[in-house]
């Protein structure tokens, strides 16, 4: 029988550097990770792709995904919904895929209470001032949305206590490598 595979959550502060570092071992194979494509109703960003970092709805048929249902956990940022599709996790799972959940603080919150042995994971800045200046680097928000997302930085900081694990993203690699034992970790044994 196919051992089923975790479920991992990783959250960390817009900006920290969350899609850099995941980058790094998403397609390792010996890792089986399957990305959850989260829904949105925020704007896409240069370069992104419906369906594959995001499925961008609009807030309607986002209440009526989640009225009906549909989603694992949901949260509203910085004046946008985003929600877990609950098709697909489970049925992945099931296969042995190792499923990866990147969300926020009150998301992991809504997963750890169905899922209690989720592996959860947060990445933490080496500083507030590095963090400003890779949000900044990034060019994706206006001044004010940016301003409101540290902010709210400031407070997912408060909740690193409800993680299993916290890693520092100071070199890409290294954060990546980290990672790496830790899912390579729980893959092999049973906690
Ligand atoms: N609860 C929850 N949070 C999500 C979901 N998808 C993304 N997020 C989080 O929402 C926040 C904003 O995401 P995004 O707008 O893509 O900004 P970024 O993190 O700066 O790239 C981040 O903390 C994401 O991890 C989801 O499905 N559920
Ligand atoms: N360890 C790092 N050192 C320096 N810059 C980084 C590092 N990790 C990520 N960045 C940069 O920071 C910015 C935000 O990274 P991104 O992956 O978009 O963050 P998130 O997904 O957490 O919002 C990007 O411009 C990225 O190139």
């Amino acid at each position: 029988m196919t051992k089923k595979g975790l479920l991992i959550v990783v959250s960390g502060p817009s900006g920290v550097g969350k899609g850099t570092v995941l980058k790094e071992f998403m397609n390792d194979p010996d890792l089986k990770l399957s990305y959850s494509v989260s829904m949105t109703t925020r704007e896409k960003r240069p370069g992104e792709v419906d369906g594959i970092n995001y499925y961008f709805v609009t807030k309607e048929e986002f209440e009526k995904v989640r009225d009906e249902g549909g989603l694992l956990e949901w949260t509203e940022f910085v004046g946008n919904y985003y929600g877990t599709p609950l098709a697909g996790v489970e049925k992945l799972r099931n296969e042995g895929r190792n499923v990866l959940l990147e969300i926020e603080v009150n998301g992991c919150r809504q997963v750890k209470e169905k899922v209690p042995d989720a592996l959860t994971i947060f990445i933490v800045p080496p500083s507030m001032k590095e963090l400003e200046k890779r949000i900044r680097g990034r060019k994706t928000e206006p001044e004010e949305i940016v301003q409101q997302r540290l902010a709210k930085a400031e407070k997912e900081l408060e909740s690193t206590g409800n993680y299993r694990y916290v890693v520092c993203n100071d070199d890409v690699k290294l954060a990546a490598d980290i990672i790496r034992v830790i899912i390579r970790h729980h893959m092999e044994r049973d906690f």
